[in-house]
């Protein structure tokens, strides 16, 4: 009788759990690339994402100009004779602004997963952090010097690194989704049931 009333409110209605939820992983390293959408660079788009040791994101950057700089003002380009016309010495590296970005007291412990390995330059903030893990998708430049030397010093000072590997090869986000999705997991309207419209009746 209980369940029956339980039932016709939709309570005891079970449904088993979907399967195809994004993996933690995969959900942080999207996060990544998606933090990486927002850069202006028309080279090189790097995102970054910090993650502590409960499982919650504490930082997000991308690549981009400091504040006050603007992406209109500043130079893009990379090939310039004159360094003060390339980005190179005006950029924030996505890692850098993802540790300043950090919205708890501390990194100690975080990982970080990052479009790019990171440069020697981020490599040292990554250390200084407390970040003890890096999670990264390309390692394009490793033949590089400030790859190389990256390395050297996360190895130096106990930041363990690996390369991420995705359980998905893509993920999409569609908008228009959350219009497309069946609602029937959502508790029905209660409604009563015949012995209580009957009772009803007395009223
Ligand atoms: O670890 C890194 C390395 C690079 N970046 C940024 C800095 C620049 O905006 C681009 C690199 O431009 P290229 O045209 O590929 O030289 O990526 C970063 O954020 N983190």
């Amino acid at each position: 009788m209980e369940s029956t009333k339980a039932e016709a409110n939709g309570i005891n209605n079970k449904q088993s759990k979907r399967l195809d939820y994004i993996q933690w992983e995969d959900y942080y390293m999207a996060t990544a690339f998606l933090a990486a959408k927002r850069s202006k660079d028309p080279t090189c788009q790097v995102g970054a994402c910090i993650v502590d040791e409960l499982k919650r994101i504490v930082g997000i950057g991308y690549n981009g100009f400091p504040n006050g700089c603007s992406d209109d003002v500043f130079p893009w380009s990379k090939d310039s004779s004159d360094p003060l016309e390339n980005k190179f010495m005006y950029v924030c590296h996505a890692e850098l602004n993802a540790i300043l970005n950090k919205n708890s007291a501390t990194l100690r412990g975080c990982t970080m997963y990052v479009a790019l390995f990171p440069c020697n330059e981020c490599a040292k903030v990554i250390i200084q952090s407390g970040i003890r893990e890096v999670v990264y998708m390309s390692d394009k430049h490793a033949h590089k010097p400030h790859t190389m030397a990256s390395k050297e010093m996360l190895k130096a000072a106990g930041v363990s690194f690996r390369k991420f590997q995705p359980t998905v090869k893509r993920l999409v986000i569609d908008f228009e989704d959350i219009d497309r999705q069946n609602f029937s997991q959502l508790p029905q309207t209660p409604h009563k049931s015949l012995e209580e419209l009957s009772e009803g009746k007395k009223d």
